[in-house]
């Protein structure tokens, strides 16, 4: 029992015996001198002796506070302090306490195990370790290897089960499982051999490692970071062990939880976006897959698939190839909380057709005070109806020219013999009256995202065929009615456009469906949430959610703008 409850539950008798001695001077209304009953005598020492003791014995403490319950009864007790005792040993949660207890302190807390054989006559003196393991519903978190017909441990997954024993350790040789011979098996009879245990114990034989030194030495890291593409380990062939790996998309946040290994990294992936959060789960039998540790390529393995064909002369060369593509497959990240309520840039990206420009608009027009717009520069000159700085900035060809070589656009393009483009100023500048809501080309992701602007990217999807044709038939008709008669609009005031919407072609929605996925499959690393533009009004409620959280909850930022913070 803890030093802390013990004295707790000694003082509580010392005063339960006082009481009954009739010594205590508690209050005025002094309980009648009694002494303890027989029981209640039996009760206090066993109690005592369980508080002092080192649980020696082993004493039914539920049966015991019955009988404290039967014999003290509460309705003539006058004692507070022995009043609240017996209140507090009828609650179900301090029932469930003493119980607990009394298993632990019986050493009840594992399965009974079978008497473990006695082996080291049959090994010729090599030393072997015989190690049990039970699993409750989950995977061992070990991989194996077979050398030369020699079978060994490959890996041990940090957190699994495996690990958490503390009894087997990478290079360890497995002579036996439950009690069968793995010499000369193929990998996957063993698999099968271990999927094959009785009450998920497993008995392993085994040869002890050396400690390699080195590998010892080398610490276990332990960061997170965001995936910048998909993988699947079905789907790769350098993989081991595919059914030791976990699966993972672009824009998933993975906890890495060892890379001492060069090739293969064991991780966690937490979730998708800015937003995601380990689920907590302390039911180790429903352990699901959001706790499974994988091995996934790590960044040098994944650089080594994208060395040119002609390769690389020499390691130097190889060590500049890597450095310049380090990150490029994984972004380390660190959580963000925004205490002082810096404004960021939202950029809604999108395929062209689903919606981002309909959706900005409506976000100026319902939230005019709140949402900016940056306002572009173009070369073309200016019309009568429009004015310098509210429309466009109207500037020179040259000096347009001049801005993109200094890289001081976001985004800039040529239509009809002008140069078109937001300039990265024109987005502090908008930034200083409100949130600047965006969207861009995707190319220019990479412009905005510095800590400077701390972009919020969010990707736009549009919704299954059927729902796209028909949302969008719907707010078409709305849109051309309300021209002509604005109060036979049935939408709402927030969401009621000012020109008519666009018609689609059945191909042009599959077009915007295919263009869409493949965005998505080449940007979602960049993205912090997703939404569905589905009908503009749940589009607008959504987004705007989103926007909230995303600004005031902790989010994942990258690693890299951790010096320029300075908070
Ligand atoms: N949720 C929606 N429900 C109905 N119609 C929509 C919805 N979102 C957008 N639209 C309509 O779809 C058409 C295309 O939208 P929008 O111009 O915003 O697309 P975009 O993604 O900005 O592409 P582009 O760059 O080609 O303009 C517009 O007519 C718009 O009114």
């Amino acid at each position: 029992m803890p030093d802390n409850l013990s004295a707790i539950f000694g003082t509580i008798l010392d005063y339960a015996e006082e009481v009954a001695a009739g010594t205590s001077n508690e209050n005025d209304e002094r309980p009648p001198r009694t002494s303890l009953t027989k029981k209640q005598q039996k009760a206090v020492s066993i109690l005592r002796n369980f508080s002092t003791n080192d649980q020696k014995q082993e004493i039914s403490f539920q049966e015991l506070s019955q009988n404290v319950l039967d014999d003290w009864d509460i309705s003539n007790i006058k004692s507070s302090s022995v009043q609240q005792l017996v209140e507090l040993l009828n609650l179900p949660r301090v029932q469930g306490v003493l119980w607990a207890a009394q298993e632990i302190s019986a050493g009840r807390f594992a399965p009974q195990l079978p008497d473990v054989p006695f082996e080291v006559d049959e090994d010729d003196g090599v030393a072997v370790k015989i190690v049990r393991i039970v699993r409750r519903g989950e995977p061992l978190g070990a991989t194996i290897k077979c050398e030369r017909g020699k079978v060994y441990v490959a890996r041990i997954m940090a957190n699994g089960v495996a690990d958490r024993s503390g009894c087997i350790q990478e290079g360890d040789r497995v002579l036996e499982v439950n009690g069968i011979t793995v010499a000369d098996k193929e990998p996957r009879e063993i698999v099968k051999l271990l999927d094959k245990c009785d009450n998920g114990i497993i008995t392993f034989k085994l040869i002890p490692a050396e400690i390699n030194q080195k590998l010892k030495q080398k610490k276990s890291s332990h960061r997170y970071a965001r995936a910048l593409f998909d993988y699947d380990p079905w789907q790769d062939k350098r993989h081991p062990c595919p059914e030791a790996a976990i699966s993972f998309r672009g824009g998933d946040i993975l906890e890495i939880l060892d890379e001492k290994d060069q090739y293969w990294w064991q991780t966690r992936k937490i979730g998708f976006g800015a937003l995601a959060r380990r689920k907590e789960s302390h039911d180790d039998e429903n352990r699901d897959d959001s706790k499974k540790v994988g091995l996934v390529p790590s960044e040098w393995l994944q650089c080594q698939s994208e060395i040119p064909e002609n390769g690389i002369d020499t390691s130097d060369d190889f060590q500049s190839f890597l450095e310049n593509h380090k990150g490029r497959f994984y972004e380390s990240v660190f959580r963000w909380r925004n205490k002082k309520k810096r404004r960021r840039v939202v950029v809604l990206l999108g395929a062209p057709g689903v919606g981002r420009n309909e959706i900005r608009r409506q976000f100026f027009k319902v939230f005019a005070d709140r949402f900016t717009n940056a306002i572009p520069h173009t070369s073309r000159p200016q019309r009568p109806n429009e004015s310098d700085g509210v429309n466009y900035y109207f500037t020179s060809r040259s000096e347009m020219e001049r801005m993109i070589e200094r890289k001081e656009m976001l985004e800039y393009g040529e239509f009809r013999d002008n140069l078109y483009g937001t300039a990265l100023k024109s987005v502090r500048k908008a930034s200083e009256k409100g949130t600047v809501l965006l969207t861009p080309h995707p190319l220019a992701i990479e412009n905005i995202r510095t800590w400077e602007f701390a972009p919020i990217v969010i990707f736009v999807q549009p919704p299954e065929f059927g729902e796209f044709k028909h949302t969008r038939e719907v707010y078409r008709s709305q849109t051309t009615r309300s021209h002509s008669a604005a109060s036979s609009s049935n939408i709402s005031q927030n969401t009621a456009a000012t020109s008519a919407a666009r018609a689609f072609s059945d191909v042009e929605i599959r077009q915007i469906i295919d263009n869409s996925a493949q965005m998505e499959q080449k940007y979602r690393g960049y993205c912090d949430a997703i939404i569905r533009n589905v009908d503009l009004d749940t589009t607008m409620n959504e987004l705007t959610g989103l926007i909230y959280q995303l600004e005031s909850k902790a989010t994942w930022m990258p690693m890299k703008w951790l010096d320029d913070i300075g908070e």
